[in-house]
């Protein structure tokens, strides 16, 4: 189990235990998928001696499974149970990881429970979860088809006239339809809209001449995809179609850039030079792309910062784009594995600019 490479690094790093609440560090460490609101504490103990015990509110008894697990009920106090559990453990002081994600009203009362030092868990899990296996890349490509297949649907829809919020649900319904379910709720931008990259799709009929951002990603077995296309309807404007082929060869270079070996910043440099050598550079507000796993955004960051060497097994976004105010924007981005040593595309939906109407 990963659990067992968690201990080994933990020993490794002089950790005396982690505390770990529910989210994706959970499930890739365990397999447990427990969605708790944060409500009622949840909270997986790990020591260094390779002990854990899981502490649950006893909704969750015809969930966990063979797994160590102490349930405690409404009306009990938790953190009782949590302290026996720590003692049981030998955990009675010392450097405790914790989930980066734990509510804080948790992490107050654990500290109480004894003089530990704490520090973020994502700081030993990262290592493991940058590296995807076999497995996981597998579930990534189907996730980036299923994002593929979508697009291809969209370009048969009868976009003009239709709202950005009725164009963002039925992209949600289509990937509900090929996988699992969403990685984050799809942005649609349209026109001098899609000048902000996160752009919350609202009232905007979508009409001819307008360049539409469409970023999404559909999710499997966990593991997320994150697409983006920008698409033309009617004839657009000449700027903008200017701009489209300045992101198109940004985002080929950055491509191209990726090496096992190279830190993450040369591929962010890569895509940059580009758009700064054509004169857009302080519309490039973002950086070049994120890793993506578990999480849509997660290590490696490929950004003017990013010092992680590249490794096969490292998947991430490139999405360079240009926005520009009161005219609009262009995005485009792909999802990448390092492959034998070099960059190999999940999402393959056409780059072209395509024209519709
Ligand atoms: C999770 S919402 C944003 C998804 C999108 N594909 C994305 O990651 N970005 C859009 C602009 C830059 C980039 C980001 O870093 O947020």
């Amino acid at each position: 189990m990963r659990l067992q490479r968690l201990v080994s690094l933990m020993n490794e790093k002089n950790f005396d235990g982690a505390l770990i609440s529910p989210g994706t560090n959970l499930y890739y460490l365990t397999g447990l998928s427990i969605h708790e609101a944060g409500e009622r504490l949840t909270v997986l103990v790990v020591s260094a001696d390779g002990d854990y015990r899981l502490l649950a509110p006893s909704l969750y008894e015809n969930v966990v499974r063979d797994f160590p697990v102490t349930f405690w009920r409404d009306g009990e106090n938790p953190y009782d149970k949590l302290a026996w559990i720590l003692a049981e453990l030998h955990l009675s002081d010392g450097r405790l990881l914790i989930e980066d994600t734990m509510r804080a009203d948790w992490l107050m009362n654990v500290m109480k429970l004894g003089p530990f030092e704490f520090y973020p868990l994502s700081s030993l899990v990262r290592e493991l979860r940058m590296r995807k296996d076999k497995h996981e890349i597998e579930m990534m490509g189907h996730a980036a088809k299923a994002a593929d297949r979508v697009f291809d649907e969209i370009l048969s829809w009868d976009l003009v006239g239709m709202r950005e919020r009725e164009l963002a649900l039925k992209i949600e319904l289509a990937l509900r339809e090929l996988s699992d379910g969403i990685s984050f709720p799809p942005i649609v931008a349209s026109g001098e809209n899609a000048a902000n990259p996160h752009h919350e799709p609202g009232e905007r009929r979508l009409r001819k001449g307008d360049m539409v951002i469409l970023d999404y990603g559909a999710r499997w077995k966990g593991y997320c995809s994150d697409i983006t296309r920008t698409i033309a309807l009617g004839r657009p404007n000449e700027k903008l179609v200017e701009i489209y082929e300045v992101v198109k060869g940004a985002q080929e270079r950055a491509y191209r850039a990726v090496r096992e070996g190279v830190e993450a910043k040369a591929v962010d440099r890569a895509a940059r030079e580009v758009i700064e050598n054509a004169g857009y550079g302080e519309y490039f507000t973002h950086r070049t792309g994120h890793g993506l796993g578990l999480d849509v955004h997660e290590e490696p960051y490929i950004g003017p910062d990013g010092n992680v060497i590249l490794e096969n097994g490292m998947v991430f976004t490139i999405e360079p784009g240009i926005y520009v105010p009161g005219l609009g924007g262009v995005r485009i981005e792909d999802d990448v594995v390092v492959h034998d040593g070099k960059g190999k595309r999940l999402t393959r939906a056409e780059r072209e600019l395509i024209t519709i109407g």
